[in-house]
């Protein structure tokens, strides 16, 4: 590992430059930095083209994961050659491999820089909307940058219009920042938990730094200051960066709110709060140890406080480490590396240029829909919010059946507009066509919350138990975009509390006035 590097005054001066440029023109630009608030697009997870300023539009237009809007349409994919790693979190346990499984750091194969070369090919071919390609474990990308920054190599001479990603726990990132941006990779994660050390050692038992394990608070003090380094040399050269933090209850959740306004101000583009998963079979620390991590609401209601302060992500899937397709849906098992090997690979750049410009149409189609609707709602004045559940395969479409949806995509409605906040999974109600009791209790305790669910068909059975529970099952918009429908929703359901047909209910607003972290 190359040690740290010293950059001479004039070039830092220069660099300070182009970071305070950035953050400025983002300011001006309407919708950054305010409130972030209800329908009306903030940068970052909610921006669309006249939020941002054009070069940072040109760079998340269409990254599934810096762009809500882009989520519904384009793909992501990760490669796992990244195998160690140079830290420990209470978190993580990467000998855990479940191919069923969906979640951060789990993987079934390991590839090399040529496999993954070979499997990125492969998926750009089969899945032309497939925009990005990530390393994110299922260790850290930086922990192996011989094997990271080959494959960004071979990436970038063979398909030089995907863009590339990688994550990182911070730690050896100062000492890469040129090698980054050498290979063009313009979007970074980097995890930070933590910016106070002593909260620091309850999460990271031990680093490996300058050959050797240091532990304890001292551990978690050079972490920070590694990370926070790092995250300034890369604002510092315009590479957009998204901080990763994990919300751990009891932990680090009130003092997230301090690492927002920390990252914030060093140039931070989004910051992705993310809700903690532990469960004792997975083997880690937190895991067996019993710490539980955040409710639905608790999460939102952090994320709601901290938006204030800058743009928060809210679609994060939290993918293995070799995820592919498009961000709530999971198709690597279609690209194992036997079926890879027998594929015959044609890269065809015009072809996927043709396609990509085709879901751009539909994805413009989709924004024009939604502004006519909200324009509909102007002289509307009302605080009311609802939450709406809905179930979508992608496309920014109502085109999922109630009884096949793994996860709902949670809208909050309001006059200001349709605003993503969220998705919940939920286990698979319906199998082979039957539906399951138990299963359709889980579904509704996870959408509970919501005044609405808004699927393409639903069966009798389901409909009543919903409605029971206090749920309107809409299939009414069935195929139809979402962001206008659920604003068309939301409003009919104005017009029927004005007209006395329904009173508003406590539900609808439940998870918005929960929750500590409510900003004063
Ligand atoms: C598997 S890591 C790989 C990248 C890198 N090593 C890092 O930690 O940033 C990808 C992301 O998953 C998160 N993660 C790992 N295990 C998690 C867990 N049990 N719950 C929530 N997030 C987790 C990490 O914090 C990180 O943000
Ligand atoms: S830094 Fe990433 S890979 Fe390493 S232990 Fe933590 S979560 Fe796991
Ligand atoms: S883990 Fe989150 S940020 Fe990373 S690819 Fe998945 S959705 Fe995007």
């Amino acid at each position: 590992m190359e040690g740290l590097i010293e950059q001479p005054e004039a070039e830092t001066a220069e660099a300070t430059t182009a970071m305070d440029d950035i953050m400025q023109k983002m300011a001006e630009h309407k919708g950054c930095g305010t409130s972030g608030g209800s329908g009306k697009a903030s940068c970052g997870s909610g921006a669309g083209e006249t939020d941002l300023p054009p070069e940072i539009w040109e760079k998340v237009k269409n990254h599934p994961c810096y762009s809500e809007e882009a989520h519904h349409h384009y793909a992501r994919m990760h490669v796992a050659v990244a195998p160690a790693c140079n830290i420990q979190c209470n978190y993580c346990n990467r000998k855990y491999d479940c191919a069923n499984e969906s979640r951060p750091g789990v993987v079934s194969e390991r590839l090399t820089p040529e496999q993954a070369t070979k499997k990125v090919l492969a998926v750009a071919s089969t899945i032309p909307q497939m925009t990005v390609l990530g390393i994110a474990g299922p260790g850290d990308a930086l922990a192996n940058p011989a094997k990271t920054f080959k494959t960004f190599e071979m990436i970038m001479e063979t398909a030089p219009d995907i863009k590339l990603c990688l994550s990182t726990n911070g730690l050896a990132l100062p000492d890469y920042v040129d090698e980054i941006a050498k290979y063009n990779v313009d979007h970074v994660t980097i995890t930070i938990n933590m910016v106070d050390p002593e909260v620091g050692a309850k999460i990271y038992p031990w680093i490996f730094w300058e050959h050797k394990r240091v532990t304890g608070v001292e551990a978690s003090r050079i972490l920070s200051e590694r990370q926070l380094k790092g995250l300034e040399m890369l604002s510092e050269r315009g590479i957009l960066c998204k901080v990763n933090s994990v919300m751990i209850p009891g932990i680090n959740d009130e003092h997230l709110v301090e690492v927002n306004k920390a990252v914030k101000s060093r140039g931070a583009f989004l910051h992705n709060i993310m809700p903690l998963i532990s469960a004792p079979e997975h083997g880690t620390v937190f895991g067996l140890n019993g710490q539980r991590g955040p409710s639905a609401q608790e999460l939102k209601a952090l994320q709601d406080a901290c938006e204030g302060e800058m743009n928060m992500m809210r679609h994060c899937r939290q993918c293995r480490a070799d995820a592919v397709g498009l961000l709530g849906e999971d198709r690597s098992a279609e690209f194992t590396t036997e079926k890879i090997m027998e594929m015959d690979v044609q890269y065809d750049l015009s072809s996927r240029q043709a396609y990509q410009a085709k879901v751009e149409e539909e994805r413009q189609a989709t924004v024009s829909a939604k502004k006519e609707e909200l324009e509909s709602l102007a002289g509307e004045f009302t605080d009311i919010k609802i939450l709406v559940a809905v179930a979508t395969k992608g496309g920014g479409r109502i085109n999922e059946h109630f009884g096949h949806a793994k996860e709902f995509q949670v809208y909050e409605l309001s006059t200001e507009g349709a605003k993503f906040v969220g998705h919940r999974r939920v286990d698979l109600y319906c199998q082979g066509g039957y539906g399951e009791e138990d299963a359709l209790e889980t579904v509704i305790r996870a959408i509970q919350d919501c005044t609405a669910v808004f699927v393409s068909k639903i069966g009798g059975c389901p409909k009543n138990d919903l409605i029971k529970a206090g749920i309107d099952p809409v299939d009414q918009y069935a195929l139809e975009f979402i962001e206008k429908s659920a604003i068309a929703y939301f409003k009919d359901y104005l017009a029927k509390v004005k007209s006395g047909e329904i009173e508003h209910s406590e539900r609808a607003d439940a998870t918005i006035r929960q929750g500590a972290y409510i900003a004063a």
